[in-house]
């Protein structure tokens, strides 16, 4: 921003922003063949945006600017680029294989990662081969995971994608909320003998999670008593048994009552929302499988070497992340779909929320000054084709404008059966879909096509579809391990590109922390304990209602 290529791109802006993507692909027919990335086994169409291929140009000398080659090679060489907590931004070494060598602070940091992943196999190996057993002897059925954020939004979303490929005979659920009920609806038709619980938390001081693991500890200790028979001491000694933790933080977990042994670690250097290919996944890693986990590593990894090697004008994540740029900042984009057309990705819109929401949403450069434009989207979506019959509407013929992406798969991961016996399967159905509304979107339907379907004249304007919507397709082979972890790494890299050329910290989350401090104040207020007289007289008013209504008065 600011800067001569800034102000090249802005110029260029106002020469292509009125064309039609009829026009652009009339003008370059070529551009579906030619503005298309392959980043390790994901395929990516570009050519459906407001955008050709001089944009793209432009956009990567806006990078170039921004120094983001310098700062995608400090990323990756361990300095300390997420300078508001002076700590190194190393997710990529979570995936780097065994015989890498990365030393950082003098510690070689791919010998710890794969000391922690190796712990975590024999754990997972025990639990699914039936070896670790409750306190009754039982083999373990269900894994709860207690979390929140980065602590839980990887791991379940990561667990529903590959469901296909876990162990049936074993079930993960995910307590996140401090609702009561969240905890209380995810164990209350479970065995405490044949459950585990994961409690998750990079710092160990998070409030939800502590006070879930707490509730879940006191339901194992009591349950294993009154079902089992268990006494006291020995419920209470089961907990080793019954929890083990993920964390930073040893202390706390030890604190806390969970033996030291039982806890698998990670480092500062990862973020809670990049945090899942890290003990964080463990869960995951016993549902999928020590083998399947690291495919899905080697798939983050792929895209990491993607994303660090391949020029700019070639590079997945360079140029998405560009592209959220171009519209966010010259055509007002203020949100950005993300529409899976897999059911199994179901809360890959959820995690997305996390990672590039927490990361981008600043409004202050590096150096503490306001930024010099818009920054972060919201980002928000719902698998297709659920989506086709809920908020689609906007997107065809609302007024904003609205980037989406379109994430689908050649191959079904389930083996299918025609109802009807055509030549089309369940799965072409779907994806005729998926290829059907990247296209309405973009070319849409002219009033004098509209009119020639014999539509009355007073009904055509309200069928008319403008098109001239951008869209990216990213299309792969199948949802495996591997493309997973590719798909979750290219959007990691797209969040950070922004944030390059925005000049923000996108590994920082202060703006997290005002709310949390006052929900601890405001508890004597709830419960009566303390006066309203300090609140403001909106939030005193309704706590007042509150407590009148809990016959507090
Ligand atoms: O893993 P934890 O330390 O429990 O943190 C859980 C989450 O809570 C915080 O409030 C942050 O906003 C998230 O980035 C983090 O993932």
């Amino acid at each position: 921003m600011g800067t001569p290529a800034w102000e090249a791109l802005s110029r260029h802006h106002d020469d292509v922003a009125g064309a039609h993507l009829r026009d652009l692909f009339a003008q370059d027919p070529s551009r579906a063949r030619e503005m298309v990335v392959d980043a390790a086994d994901l395929h990516l169409d570009l050519s459906k945006h407001r955008a050709t291929r001089e944009t793209l140009r432009l956009l990567v000398e806006v990078a170039e600017a921004a120094g983001l080659r310098e700062r995608i090679d400090a990323m990756f060489a361990g300095e300390r680029i997420n300078t508001t907590e002076d700590r190194a931004v190393l997710h990529t070494a979570l995936r780097l294989p065994r015989d890498a060598r990365l030393v950082v602070d003098g510690q070689d940091v791919v010998a710890d990662v794969h000391e922690v992943l190796d712990r975590m196999a024999s754990f997972a190996d025990a639990v699914r081969g039936g070896s670790w057993t409750g306190a009754t002897g039982q083999r373990i059925r269900t894994v709860v995971n207690i979390g929140i954020g980065g602590s839980d939004l990887g791991p379940v979303m990561a667990y529903e994608a590959l469901k296909h490929v876990s162990d049936r005979d074993l079930t993960c659920r995910f307590v996140s909320n401090i609702d009561p009920t969240d905890v209380h609806e995810s164990t209350r038709d479970l065995d405490p003998a044949t459950t585990l619980f994961v409690v998750a938390s990079k710092t160990f001081t998070t409030l939800e999670t502590l006070t879930n693991a707490r509730l879940a500890r006191a339901w194992l200790v009591e349950g294993l008593q009154e079902r089992h028979g268990l006494s006291p001491e020995d419920a209470q000694a089961a907990v080793a048994q019954h929890f083990v933790a993920v964390s930073t933080a040893a202390e706390k977990v030890a604190d806390f009552g969970i033996d030291p042994q039982n806890m698998y670690g990670f480092w500062d250097w990862v973020g809670g929302r990049y945090s899942y290919a890290s003990a964080v996944g463990l869960s995951l890693m016993v549902a999928i499988g020590p083998t399947a986990f690291r495919e899905m590593l080697d798939g983050f990894h792929a895209m990491d070497e993607h994303f660090r090697t391949a020029p700019f004008d070639a590079n997945a994540p360079v140029l998405l992340g560009l592209l959220d740029v171009w519209y966010t900042d010259l055509f007002g984009a203020e949100t950005h779909a993300v529409l899976p057309y897999s059911q199994y990705l179901h809360r890959f819109p959820a995690y997305l929320q996390q990672l590039t929401m927490e990361s981008n949403g600043k409004s202050v450069r590096l150096d503490g000054s306001p930024v010099r434009a818009a920054t972060g989207e919201v980002w928000w979506g719902e698998p297709g084709t659920n989506g086709q019959h809920a908020f689609y509407q906007l997107l065809h013929q609302g007024t904003r404008i609205v980037p989406a992406d379109f994430i689908g798969f050649v191959e079904p991961v389930q083996p299918l059966a025609d109802p009807e016996g055509g030549a089309a399967d369940v799965h072409d159905l779907f994806m005729s879909n998926y290829f059907a509304q990247t296209a309405a979107l973009a070319f849409g339907k002219t009033a004098e096509e509209v009119a020639a379907d014999g539509t009355d004249p007073a009904v055509v304007p309200h069928k008319v579809m403008p098109g001239n919507r951008p869209t990216t397709s990213i299309l792969a082979q199948r949802l495996t391990p591997s493309v997973l972890g590719q798909l979750v790494a290219l959007y990691e890299h797209t969040t950070f590109v922004q944030g390059v050329v925005w000049g923000i910290d996108s590994f920082d989350q202060w703006g997290v922390e005002l709310g949390k401090t006052m929900a601890r104040q405001l508890v004597p207020a709830l419960t009566g304990e303390a006066g309203l007289d300090e609140h403001d007289p909106s939030t005193a008013a309704l706590v007042a209602r509150y407590r009148a209504g809990r016959g507090r008065v």
